[in-house]
C-alpha cells in the first residue's frame, strides 16, 4: 500500500534532513530556565560562543512571530503584555521548526518549558515526531539537563527595569505579573525536573562572567 510517506518529495526531504542537519547524530537539547531577567538570555549567548550550541528563545520566537505579521500575531503580543503564557502548541511549533531550520545537533532551549503544559505537549509532540514523518530526526523527549538560573526577585526586577530593548512587558506592572507566573506555573515544571537529578542550579545573582564561570564548569563537564 502506498502511503504519504512513500511520495519521492517526502523521502527526498527526509534523506536531505537526515544527512545534511544531523549526520545520523541524536539532536541533544537543553533546557535554560530562570525567573524573567535571570539572565538566561545572557548566558545562551556565552554559551553558544563556548560550546557551538545553537540558541533558540521561546519568547524571542514569539516575539518574531507578532512582528512578521502572523495571523496569531495580536493574541501573541496581547499575552506577552499581559505576562502570561502563550499556548503551547504556538511556541512548539516555532521551536520545532527552528530545529529543523538550525541544522544543528545541539540546542540550547532558553525561557521553555514555561509552564507543565508546555512541558506534557513538548513531550508528547516529540513522541509522535520520533514515530512518524520525522523518525529519522531522532530528537530526544527530555533534554539532557536543565540549567536553572537561580536570582532573587529584587536582583531580576532591577535589571528587567533597566534592559532597554523597547519591550512591551519590561514595565513594572507586567514585571510583577510575570513573577506571579513564574512562581506559580513555571517554578513547578523545575520542581518536577529536580525530582527527576535532571537540574543544575547556578547562582544568578552574582555579576555575569562570575556567572558564566559556573556556567562553563557545567558545560565542561559535557564535551
Ligand atoms: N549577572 C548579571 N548581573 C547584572 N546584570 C545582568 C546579569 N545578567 C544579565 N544582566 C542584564 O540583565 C538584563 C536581563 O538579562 P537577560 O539575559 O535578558 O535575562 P532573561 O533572558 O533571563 O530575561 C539585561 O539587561 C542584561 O544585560
Ligand atoms: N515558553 C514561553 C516563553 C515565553 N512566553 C511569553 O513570552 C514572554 C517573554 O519571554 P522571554 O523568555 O523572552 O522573557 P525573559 O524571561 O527573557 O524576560 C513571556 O513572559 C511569555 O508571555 C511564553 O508564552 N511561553
Ligand atoms: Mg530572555
Amino acid at each position: 500500500m502506498s502511503t504519504a510517506m512513500d511520495d519521492p518529495d517526502v523521502l527526498a526531504e527526509k534523506k536531505d534532513i537526515n544527512e545534511n542537519m544531523l549526520g545520523g547524530k541524536k539532536v541533544k537539547i537543553i533546557f535554560v530556565l530562570g525567573g524573567p531577567g535571570s539572565g538566561k538570555g545572557t548566558q545562551c549567548s556565552n554559551i553558544v560562543e563556548h560550546f557551538g550550541f545553537i540558541h533558540l528563545s521561546a519568547g524571542e520566537l514569539l516575539r518574531a512571530e507578532i512582528n512578521s505579521g502572523s495571523e496569531n500575531g495580536t493574541m501573541i503580543d496581547t499575552i506577552i503584555k499581559e505576562g502570561k503564557i502563550v499556548p503551547s502548541e504556538i511556541t512548539i511549533k516555532l521551536l520545532q521548526e527552528a530545529i529543523i531550520k538550525g541544522g544543528n545537533d545541539k540546542y540550547i532551549i532558553d525561557g521553555f518549558p514555561r509552564n507543565e503544559e508546555n512541558r506534557a505537549v513538548f513531550e508528547s509532540v516529540q513522541l509522535q515526531t520520533l514515530v512518524t514523518y520525522f523518525q529519522l530526526l531522532q530528537i530526544n523527549i527530555s533534554p539532557e539537563f536543565v540549567l536553572f538560573f537561580d536570582c532573587s526577585e529584587e536582583e531580576m526586577e532591577r535589571r528587567l527595569l533597566g534592559r532597554n530593548q523597547g519591550r512591551s512587558d519590561d514595565n513594572i506592572e507586567t514585571i510583577r505579573k510575570r513573577f506571579k507566573v513564574f512562581v506559580e506555573s513555571s517554578l513547578p515544571v523545575i520542581e518536577y525536573y529536580e525530582s527527576k537529578g535532571m537540574v543544575k542550579k547556578i547562582d544568578a545573582t552574582k555579576p555575569a562572567p562570575e556567572v558564566f564561570e559556573d556556567v562553563k564548569a557545567i558545560f565542561a563537564h559535557m564535551a
